[in-house]
């Protein structure tokens, strides 16, 4: 089976990585890292796996090259998703041929999979809830920790609600492509409620880690008053989830115990360990605010819940990222 990675920065090398030692074919769409990949390929710093190279099969600039006779079983989008900034489906035009690819999201943030079904209507979608700890330190040089799962679900539209998702061909293999490389892998059918609940972290430890002033989660939930403000925003997001969801956010943990288990986790992050959108405001890079807060505050409105907290917090790291993108030339669709 062949493997395309599209937006091969730190999430989509590690997958990549792992899939290809478990025996698959493995190329990669990488942007600004295309150079130094090309030429060296990933080296990846693990504390799970350990350090090693990464050659994947082949090394493309662009996805109509990665497109050249070649169709992909499993098109991994790891890239960052900003609905907010362009279409995310039109990059992968070129490479979407037939019914025979399946496309995989590997991103963080609620919402994301609409714009999927409606240009691909034909092609399985599995749409995933990330835990992997991992940052690019530079074009190709990649940090990881210890987390290293993957649990995910077929993004079900009304057409194929009958679908039995375990027995989907889809489905097991990629399960036993993840699991041949060593990544921890779940198969949800209930995968929005899974997307929910991580969600309840990006959307208030990630965007408090930057407009704190760049603290990192494990600090913020040592201080007493940010951990109750963290407890508070926790508490609206898991309104909002279980009302989308229709139900509870975890089978064994109530809404309280789910924001408890939250900050008691993030205790024991490195300090060192630098949240997904702290990286880009570092970078001065574009934010995921608008699939991990945004469409919670646009749910919360059509539900009337309060996000008080969220909104605030949107707000400011929005003018934050202003001061940044503007002077780059980059607009954002919505403001
Ligand atoms: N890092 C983490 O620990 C975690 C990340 N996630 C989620 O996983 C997803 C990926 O994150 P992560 O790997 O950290 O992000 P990175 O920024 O490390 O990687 C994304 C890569 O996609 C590339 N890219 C973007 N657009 C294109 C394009 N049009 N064509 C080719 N390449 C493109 C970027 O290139 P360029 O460098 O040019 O921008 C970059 O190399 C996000 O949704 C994130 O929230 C989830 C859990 C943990
Ligand atoms: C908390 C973590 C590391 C989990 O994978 C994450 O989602 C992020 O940094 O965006």
């Amino acid at each position: 089976m062949h493997t395309l990675i599209v937006g091969a920065g730190s999430v989509g090398s590690m997958c990549g990585w792992r899939i290809k030692e478990g025996g698959e074919n493995v190329s990669v769409v990488c942007r600004s890292n295309y150079e130094a990949v090309k030429e060296n390929g990933f080296s990846i710093e693990s504390a799970r796996y350990g350090s090693r190279k990464f050659i994947p099969n082949n090394v493309y600039s662009t996805c109509e090259d990665a497109s050249k006779d070649q169709e992909y079983d499993y098109i991994l989008v790891c890239t960052k998703a900003l609905p907010n900034i362009a279409d995310p489906t039109d990059i992968l035009k070129p490479l979407i041929k037939s019914s025979k690819t399946v496309i995989v999201l590997l991103q963080n943030g609620i919402g994301l999979e609409d714009p999927y079904v409606k240009a691909y209507p034909k092609n399985l979608l599995i749409t995933c809830v990330v835990y992997i700890e991992s940052e690019q330190k530079q074009g190709g040089i990649i940090k990881h920790g210890k987390m290293m799962e993957l649990a995910y679900g077929l993004h079900k539209n009304k057409k194929d609600d009958n679908l039995d998702l375990i027995k989907n061909n889809a489905i097991s293999n990629f399960h036993n492509i993840l699991t041949s490389g060593g990544i921890t892998s779940t198969v949800s059918t209930n995968i929005q409620k899974l997307k929910w609940f991580k969600n309840v972290w990006n959307a208030t430890i990630s965007p408090m880690s930057v407009i704190s002033g760049k603290y990192s989660g494990e600090e913020l939930v040592r201080n007493p008053g940010t951990r109750q403000l963290i407890l508070n925003a926790m508490g609206e997001i898991i309104k909002v989830g279980e009302a989308v969801t229709g139900g509870p956010l975890h089978d064994k943990l109530s809404a309280s115990e789910i924001s408890e288990y939250f900050v008691i986790s993030t205790e024991s992050l490195l300090k060192t360990f630098i949240p997904s959108m702290l990286q880009d405001f570092i970078n001065k890079k574009p934010m995921e605010h608008q699939v991990i807060l945004k469409n919670v505050i646009e749910s919360a409105k059509r539900f009337n819940i309060n996000v008080p907290i969220l909104e605030t917090t949107y707000e400011l790291l929005v003018m934050n990222e202003k001061k940044y993108l503007k002077p780059k030339g980059i607009l954002l669709k919505s403001p």
